[in-house]
């Protein structure tokens, strides 16, 4: 039996509350197979363009209409957290009464602290929201102000701060949930990033990459695994040329040389690799494996993904 963090890319939900609905269906089953197989399982995932799609829709509501207030970013941030974790909390019910494996399984709406002065806050670069062409990237970046970048030849999207995830404030709760046998899907979306002023925690507007809080979280429960599951079956050099080569394994020390050589692509592979190495670096015997979603159970058993390790 192991301790494994899942981390679920943007293919595990999909683009709209609709689609999420269906494709959660799927995400249970890969998950629920690492559960019926004894494995304790923590469940984390991205909001990127859930927590764009929430704002913008706010935005545009409040200023169209005075019945609507206008909403605070990091509250945008803790709805996303509680609308996707409502989904998957039912999927992964519904797919473990199926295997009659009575587990319960609940959300919990995490806050992540980052530092104040954390230097990604004048450097936005987290893509949220929707895809955009050059002309409505103009726009939106003259009427409302937004920070609007190009992202990967697939368009223009909105970027908002992501600082590097401190501490875990739930995390008490979240490893006496785990420790009852429970089925915990917690640091939705990186967590709502919050400041500590005082006694206080303020919600600020930023979005923690979800493979950074995943790892954070990890190394909190003491976790063997961290799996980051997401739309390809292993991390690639050359990725995408003649010569791609899937790797099966990747020591720190290779995958130090691979990120020198700009094999992975930023904002994409390379934070899921920093995550991977930063896991497997933070203690001996904790491995990451970065995989695709369908072939999570594979992947734990060697016969698929690209485990991260430390060696001697
Ligand atoms: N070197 C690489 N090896 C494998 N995939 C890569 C590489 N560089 C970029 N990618 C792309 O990165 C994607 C994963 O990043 P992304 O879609 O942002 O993740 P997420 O699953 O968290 O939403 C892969 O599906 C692949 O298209
Ligand atoms: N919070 C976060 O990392 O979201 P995405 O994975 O959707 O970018």
């Amino acid at each position: 039996m192991s301790r494994i963090v899942i981390a679920l890319g943007g293919n595990a939900l999909g683009k709209t509350p609709e689609e999420q609905l269906e494709l959660v269906k799927d995400t249970a089953k890969p998950i629920v197979d690492l559960i019926e197989d004894g494995n304790e399982v923590i469940i984390a995932h991205g909001n990127g363009p859930q927590v764009g799609m929430i704002n913008l829709a706010m935005e545009v509501a409040s200023s169209e209409d005075d019945a609507v207030p206008s909403m605070p970013f990091p509250e945008c941030g803790a709805m996303s957290q509680g609308y996707i974790g409502y989904h998957l909390q039912n999927a992964i019910g519904e797919e473990l009464k199926k295997r009659n494996t009575k587990k319960p399984v609940a959300t919990i709406v995490t806050q992540v602290v980052v530092d104040k002065d954390d230097e990604a806050f004048k450097h936005p670069s987290k893509p949220i929201g929707s895809f955009y062409t050059e002309e409505e990237c103009e726009i939106l970046r003259k009427e409302k102000g937004y920070d609007m970048v190009e992202d990967s030849g697939r368009g223009y999207r909105r970027v908002v701060a992501s600082p590097k995830p401190v501490d875990v404030v739930e995390k008490e709760t979240v490893k006496a949930l785990i420790d009852s046998g429970q089925v915990v899907i917690t640091v939705g979306g990186g967590g709502i990033p919050v400041v500590e002023e005082g006694n206080s925690l303020k919600g600020v507007p930023a979005v923690i990459d979800k493979d950074f809080a995943s790892e954070k979280l990890a190394e909190i429960v003491d976790a063997d695994y961290l799996f980051i599951l997401t739309a390809v079956d292993r991390v690639s050099i050359n990725f995408g040329k003649p010569d791609q080569l899937d790797l099966e394994s990747m020591s720190i020390k290779e995958a130090k040389k691979y990120i020198e050589e700009k094999h992975f692509a930023p904002g994409s592979m390379l934070p899921k690799v920093e995550a991977a190495m930063k896991f497997a670096e933070s203690k001996m015997g904790r491995t990451t494996i970065i995989a695709s979603l369908e072939r999570a159970k594979e992947a734990l058993k060697g016969e698929s993904g690209t485990k991260v390790y430390k060696s001697e």
